[in-house]
């Protein structure tokens, strides 16, 4: 039925303002507002829109997302858009595009890595996209591993200029999103190297195609590395290849904020750390650990509203079937994954905090947060997204076999999602980064320097490794205290045995590669401590309308204590908590769960998402999933005619040819 709210019920059940939850999602009313209006501006255009992309071929889809993307540019120009109003207008197109890499990398590494003369020259072209840009960093045969990328940039000091080549096969630029077709322009990664001399890897802009007919300047290769993962999804982006043979680029399009090559030739080195020429990386990680809560919210919001649709089994007494959002299974698999959504939205609005500290710190020249900066945003870009990814794939089991129809949205959203788990650096890769900041924090222990920011705690680690949970019921795990000291207890343990074992080796590399395992699951505690207290923090913090601290609070202690009990044998094994603590733990989330029971579908709208957004037909706004989803079948293109191609050709000659071999 059309315009009948189908979860008016549910709606009716919430206990608490959702549309001061709104605000809180939003980060302010400002931001809701704005992302309001920009939502609703894309949904009601046709021009946006998105349910056909399974059905396109490569050509064809991507040919739509240049359509519009120069679309979307010339709205943003109509309606003089605020950087802050198109930066929205983007994301909720919601399709990868050239323009992702443009404004969320190439733009940034310039920002990040050139010099005020550099910046005054290339930041207008590229803000008002007379030159788009990309980010040439991996190649074929190094990705995690910057330091060996094999690009030479050679300075040649007779024509004051650099030359730029691809040595070898493995040496092809291989992966840099917009461009395979799209860029003019890419901030290139290579070697520097002056006077025959190896100065490691620097960036570099460096033009591609020409400006006039768009074909590739002389000595450059250029291409598409193909299709990636799922029908539609991430092949709306032109993933590229590309290879130097000698290219010539003047001597000023080295990005030389960290260091520089003069005339002459000479290698001069700021006073600015090397390591921001990753800076590009750290801005990226963070902007990711905030995308994870958006990509996990959608998800969460499919599969919350459908749970409350769908209904099996139960019927008595003439009353309808039971809806599965009541089944406890269901609910233990649903709401940690609603309550992580939520974790990673503060999470990453402490990020982006951190990060623009570092940033002003950097300003004027003050470098000791920087560690601090890559530890985190690399742990949390590999924990955020590792959790989202599993989250969307769990969702996609929550909604049965529905869930498997593109028509749910599900499918898209995983194989979109899915490589945030590579990009921007593996997951395990900056993992093994946090463990080699959390043994470098324990190594400095003994000699009096006190650690700060996200490992203070491990200043108090003699403490931590003794303190015993004073939990006696289950509800003492609703005290921040007990939640923080037992995570706290945990991450520091698991540290510190780590650090004991890495002593025993006389190589402290061999050490590090054997014990990368325990190394890697240290990080991961540390890493969920920070989502835990950031969460805590957040609850400090005034938070105004009817019931919705409340509410936060029983999400936060469900996203701790589900991990509590997920990591039961860390817990135990490091004698944290006791096993009867550790069942206490669970006596409490179940009741947890019941609460959030009648503020499902009120706290998946708080985010509000428009239905085109969504894109989903079981997470329907109004929860009319069934004709929809009928409908939907027919528009399916093999349904156009009711005999296929292809069915006169091959199958009814192979009927007829059974049928007579049967009559023989
Ligand atoms: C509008 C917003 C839109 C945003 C979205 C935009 C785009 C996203 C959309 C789509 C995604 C598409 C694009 C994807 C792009 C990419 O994937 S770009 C390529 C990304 N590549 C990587 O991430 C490679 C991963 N590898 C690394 O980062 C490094 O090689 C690694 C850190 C693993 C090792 O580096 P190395 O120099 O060998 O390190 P060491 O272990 O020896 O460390 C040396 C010291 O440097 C410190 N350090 C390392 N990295 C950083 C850093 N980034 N910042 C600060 N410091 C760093 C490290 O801790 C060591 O310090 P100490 O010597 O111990 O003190
Ligand atoms: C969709 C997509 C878009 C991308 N866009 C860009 C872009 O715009 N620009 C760009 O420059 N790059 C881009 N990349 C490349 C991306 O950054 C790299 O793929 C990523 O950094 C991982 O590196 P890799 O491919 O070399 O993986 P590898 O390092 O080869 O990883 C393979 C396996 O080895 C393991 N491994 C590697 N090193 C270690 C170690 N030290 N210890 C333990 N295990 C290890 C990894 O965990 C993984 O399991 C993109 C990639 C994808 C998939």
């Amino acid at each position: 039925m059309e315009g009948v709210d189908h979860l008016a019920f549910e709606r009716n059940k919430a206990q608490f303002d959702v549309d001061a939850m709104k605000i809180v999602w939003a980060g302010s009313s400002h931001a809701l507002e704005v992302s309001d209006r920009m939502s609703r501006l894309v949904a009601s255009d046709p021009a946006f829109r998105k349910d056909n992309r399974a059905m396109l071929g490569r050509k064809e889809l991507f040919k739509n997302t240049l359509r519009k993307a120069a679309y979307a540019l010339k709205r943003i120009i109509e309606l003089r858009l605020s950087e802050e109003e198109a930066s929205m207008l983007r994301s909720f197109v919601d399709e990868p595009a050239f323009t992702d890499l443009h404004w969320g990398m190439f733009v940034p590494a310039i920002k990040g890595q050139g010099t005020e003369e550099q910046l005054k020259k290339w930041l207008p072209l590229a803000q008002k996209m007379q030159i788009i840009g990309c980010y040439a960093q991996t190649e074929l045969g190094h990705g995690s591993n910057v330091q060996g990328l094999e690009t030479t940039v050679t300075f040649d000091p007779k024509t004051d200029e650099f030359v730029i080549h691809s040595p070898t096969l493995t040496s092809s630029k291989w992966w840099p999103g917009g461009l395979g077709k799209i860029s003019t322009h890419a901030v290139v990664y290579g070697r520097l190297i002056t006077d025959g001399q190896d100065h490691g890897v620097h960036g570099f802009i460096v033009q591609l195609r020409s400006l006039d007919d768009h074909l590739p300047l002389p000595g450059i290769t250029v291409g598409d590395i193909g299709m990636k993962f799922g029908n539609g999804a991430y092949n709306t982006m032109d993933n590229g290849v590309l290879r130097f043979d000698h290219v010539r680029i003047p001597r000023d399009q080295m990005l030389m904020r960290v260091s520089r090559v003069t005339r002459e030739g000479k290698y001069v080195q700021s006073n600015v750390p090397r390591q921001l020429v990753y800076g590009t990386m750290v801005y990226v990680r963070q902007t990711i650990v905030s995308d994870a809560s958006t990509a996990l919210s959608r998800a969460v919001c499919i599969a919350t509203r459908y749970s409350a649709v769908r209904r099996q089994f139960g019927a008595t007494g003439g009353n309808p079937e039971s809806q599965v959002i009541d089944y406890k299974t269901q609910q233990a698999r649903l709401f940690p994954l609603l309550a992580s959504a939520y974790a990673f939205r503060f999470v990453g609005e402490w990020l982006k905090w951190l990060y623009t500290d570092v940033m002003t710190r950097l300003q004027a020249n003050d470098f000791s947060t920087l560690p601090e900066a890559h530890a985190c945003t690399a742990g949390l870009k590999s924990l955020t997204t590792s959790a989202t990814s599993d989250g969307i794939e769990e969702c996609r089991k929550l909604c049965g076999g529905h869930g498997y129809l593109c028509s749910s949205g599900l499918p898209e959203l995983f194989a979109v999602y899915v490589p945030t788990c590579t990009y921007e650096g593996d997951n395990i890769v900056l993992l093994l980064q946090v463990a080699r900041h959390l043994m470098k924090t324990i190594s400095q222990l003994g000699s009096g320097k006190k650690p700060v920011g996200t490992v203070a705690y491990m200043g108090r680690v003699e403490q931590l490794m003794e303190s015993r949970s004073d939990v006696q019921k289950a509800e003492d795990w609703l005290n921040p205290s007990a939640v923080l000291g037992a995570f706290e207890a945990r991450a520091a343990r698991k540290s510190v045995a780590c650090a004991k074992n890495l002593s025993k080796f006389s190589n402290p590399e061999e050490g590090f590669l054997e014990l990368s395992n325990d190394l890697v699951e240290a990080a991961r505690a540390h890493c969920q401590l920070i989502v835990v207290s950031k969460f805590i923090d957040k609850l400090q913090q005034d938070i105004p309308g009817k019931g919705v601290k409340q509410l936060l609070e029983v999400l936060c202690s469900i996203y701790a204590l589900f991990h509590l009990h997920k990591h039961l044998g860390d817990f135990l094994s490091t004698g944290c908590i006791t096993s009867k603590q550790g069942s206490l733990a669970n006596d409490q989330l179940r009741s947890l769960y019941s609460q959030v029971r009648p503020n499902a579908i009120g706290l998946v709208d708080a985010f509000n998402y428009t239905d085109h957004y969504l894109s989903s037909i079981l997470g329907r706004y109004d929860g009319n999933v069934y004709p929809k989803l009928y409908e939907e079948a027919w528009k399916d293109p093999l349904n156009d005619s009711v005999i296929p191609d292809g069915f006169q050709e091959y199958i009814r000659p192979m009927l007829k040819q059974q049928l007579r071999n049967a009559r023989l």
